[in-house]
């Protein structure tokens, strides 16, 4: 098989690399390869001047094996079938990983955000929901944010989908704002899963918080509170970027000060008082202890993977690292925590919102992250347990898992009919 360095690439030499460890025969290995149903839509915007321009929309299902579809929406430019296939796949891997009862999925329309209006994007998102009404639902597909959304557009379509069922649906979506149902502790819960998965890779290495420097790719949701929260923590972060470029301090950067100069109206962490600019490659080349690429995947490939100074890459986006790179990077002895185990805080704790909008019963802060805590500690400790045993690079490890929990459902449960 002849594979390049896409997304979908990487996810399908992922599986069989774990399908090959896990010895499944070709018919399981195609079941968990395709993708159980794959819907593109055409999504109509009137912009606010009257132009008409029509945007493409996506949702992929790829398994249902252990429960209904989970995961997030993306509003990218680059979005597309492929990409969004790929992100499904890991999905599934992840909720298995993470013991929690989903099956995986991903939907995104092809937009750059920022150039529409919020009544643009609110009637964009509300005829990307119409059209989906009959695929997703509580007990069906249950959508949360990604990439260049948020709490507002999952409002947004859990109301659009309310108002087509006739009942308020809390459980259609998570991520949603604690007002409309949401749940506590969501908004920083893939950060927090982050640097849990960080702490518990350097604790077993013997290395103490205060003892690392980290550089964290994407100032967005999940980097800029993963940032944070390592700081608050003990760790230095001496660079942050996001799409513009990178900043740079030996002494170390303050995410929370940061975090208000783009709020206030810089839009960008460049140009941060006493810093220096550098270009996203240059911070993927940094040498740093921890590297976090929290932005998009694809990032380290096998042109640049042999210039990653980091000891660890820890994976807070989805798929950073292409298949190509991870040779290099084991080669190089980079420990590479890979994203279905470090960024499963996210959805471990959409689970909690959804269990607790099912119940219409209400957790506090405390308990959601207590129970988030469990959660990773218990994924990690899994994941490392079985790469001691059988000699794999985490990322095996995480698969193997993952991939194995699916097929076992998918055994037990049977083909119908
Ligand atoms: N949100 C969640 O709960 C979860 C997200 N993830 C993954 O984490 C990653 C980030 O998601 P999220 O934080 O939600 O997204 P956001 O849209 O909130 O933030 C994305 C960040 O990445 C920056 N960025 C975009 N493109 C590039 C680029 N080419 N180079 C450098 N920086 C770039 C953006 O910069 P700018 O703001 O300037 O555009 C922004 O700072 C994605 O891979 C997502 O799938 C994984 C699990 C859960
Ligand atoms: O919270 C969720 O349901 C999914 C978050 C997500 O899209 C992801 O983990 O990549």
């Amino acid at each position: 098989m002849s594979l390049g360095a896409s997304p979908w690439d990487t996810a399908c030499v992922q599986l069989a690399d774990a399908a090959r460890h896990l010895g499944l025969d070709d018919g399981m290995h195609d079941l968990l390869r395709m993708p159980r149903r794959s819907v593109t839509v055409s999504v109509p915007l009137r912009r606010d001047d009257g132009q008409l321009l029509v945007l493409t929309g996506y949702r992929v299902q790829h398994n249902l094996a252990r429960g209904p579809a989970k995961g997030g929406i993306r509003f990218h430019p680059s979005t597309d079938l492929e990409e969004v296939k790929a992100l499904a796949m890991w999905m599934t891997w992840k909720c298995a990983l993470m013991g929690i009862p989903y099956g995986g999925a991903k939907g995104g329309i092809a937009v750059e955000p920022g150039m529409l209006s919020d009544r643009e994007r609110e009637r964009m998102t509300r005829r990307y929901a119409a059209e989906l009404v009959g695929l997703i639902g509580p007990a069906n597909d249950i959508p949360a944010p990604d990439m260049g959304t948020d709490e507002q557009v999952m409002a947004w379509i859990m109301d659009t989908y309310s108002a087509h069922t006739g009942h308020t649906a809390h459980g259609v979506v998570t991520g949603k704002p604690v007002s409309v149902g949401g749940t506590a502790g969501r908004a920083g819960a893939t950060s927090r899963g982050v640097q849990l998965a960080t702490f518990a890779a350097l604790r077993e290495r013997g290395v103490a918080p205060a003892d690392v420097t980290v550089a964290v790719q994407g100032f967005g949701k999940v980097g800029a509170l993963a940032a944070r929260y390592l700081r608050d923590a003990g760790c230095r972060v001496v660079a942050v970027s996001d799409v513009k470029g990178a900043v740079y301090s030996s002494r170390g950067l303050d995410p929370a000060a940061l975090m208000s100069h783009v709020a206030d109206g810089a839009d960008t962490v460049v140009g941060f008082a006493d810093t220096d600019t550098l270009t996203n490659a240059e911070l993927l080349e940094l040498d740093v202890d921890v590297l976090i690429p929290a932005a998009r995947e694809g990032v380290v490939t096998a042109e640049n993977a042999g210039r990653v100074r980091a000891k660890m890459i820890v994976e807070g986006a989805n798929g950073p690292v292409t298949a190509q790179a991870d040779p290099v990077l084991a080669e190089n002895g980079v420990v590479v925590v890979p994203d279905i185990l470090a960024n499963g805080g996210g959805v471990a704790v959409s689970y909690f919102e959804w269990v607790q909008n099912l119940q219409g019963y209400l957790w506090s802060e405390g308990q959601v992250n207590e129970r988030l805590a469990e959660l990773m500690e218990r994924a990690y400790a899994q994941v490392s347990a079985l790469a001691r045993e059988r000699g794999l690079a985490l990322r095996e490890a995480a698969h193997v898992i993952g991939v194995g929990r699916v097929a076992e459902a998918h055994q037990t449960r049977g083909l119908y009919p």
